[in-house]
């Protein structure tokens, strides 16, 4: 039987994972697997999605995060970037973590078709890489504005290198907290 299995692999930190599409190429085009109920079970991860959202970005250097949800709405998310492309990145904040406050960059394009599994407990926030960049994310908890929380992407202390010079951050993004004055998650 032909199928078209998910790819997955460790992104390098905790339970983060880079899931690729197997391609089944004809004269067409291809046919490739997005997601897997069953795949995603047997690797540990969330099957049930409740919400997905959209992020469109005009201008290359745009900075979006770094965001989380705080208790009881921890979340995961899925993301990946159906134009364009983003330099996406993560951060442990997970209280007992050996590895709190490191980070891990990954880029993810339209061409590439890769998506990255951030876990809960972690902060996550992209710089979009060119114009017209867009991505769809996948949420398994709804999105909660009372818990909406965040963690300054430009904190000298997490040090890390967005690619391009950093536009269009939110003024809410702007104002977010260090590291050394976040609330690890517990979750
Ligand atoms: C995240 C979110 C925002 N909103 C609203 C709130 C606000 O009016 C408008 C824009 O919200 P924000 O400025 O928070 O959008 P944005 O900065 O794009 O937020 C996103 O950033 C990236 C890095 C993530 O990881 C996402 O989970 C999400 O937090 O959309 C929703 O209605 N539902 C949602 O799920």
């Amino acid at each position: 039987m032909i199928f078209s299995p998910l790819g997955f692999s460790a992104a390098g930190l905790a339970d983060a994972c880079r899931i690729e599409l197997e391609r089944l190429e004809d004269d067409r085009g291809f046919f490739a697997r997005a997601f897997c109920m069953e795949e995603f079970a047997a690797q540990g991860l969330p099957t049930h999605w409740v919400q997905a959202n959209i992020s469109y970005n005009r201008q290359a250097g745009t900075l979006r995060g770094l965001h989380y949800q705080s208790a009881p709405s921890i979340e995961a998310k899925i993301v990946r970037c159906i134009r364009g492309a983003i330099f996406d990145v993560i951060v442990d904040i997970r209280a007992d973590s050996p590895h709190f406050g490191r980070w891990i960059g990954l880029e993810l394009t339209a061409a590439n078709r890769s998506m990255v599994y951030v876990p809960a407990g972690f902060a996550h926030g992209f710089q979009a890489l060119e114009p017209d960049t867009e991505l769809l994310y996948l949420h398994d908890t709804m999105f909660d504005p009372l818990r909406q929380a965040g963690l300054n992407a430009l904190d000298p202390a997490l040090g890390i290198s967005w690619p391009l010079g950093v536009t269009g951050l939110s003024a809410r993004d702007a104002s977010l907290p260090n590291l050394s004055d976040l609330k690890p998650l517990r979750p």
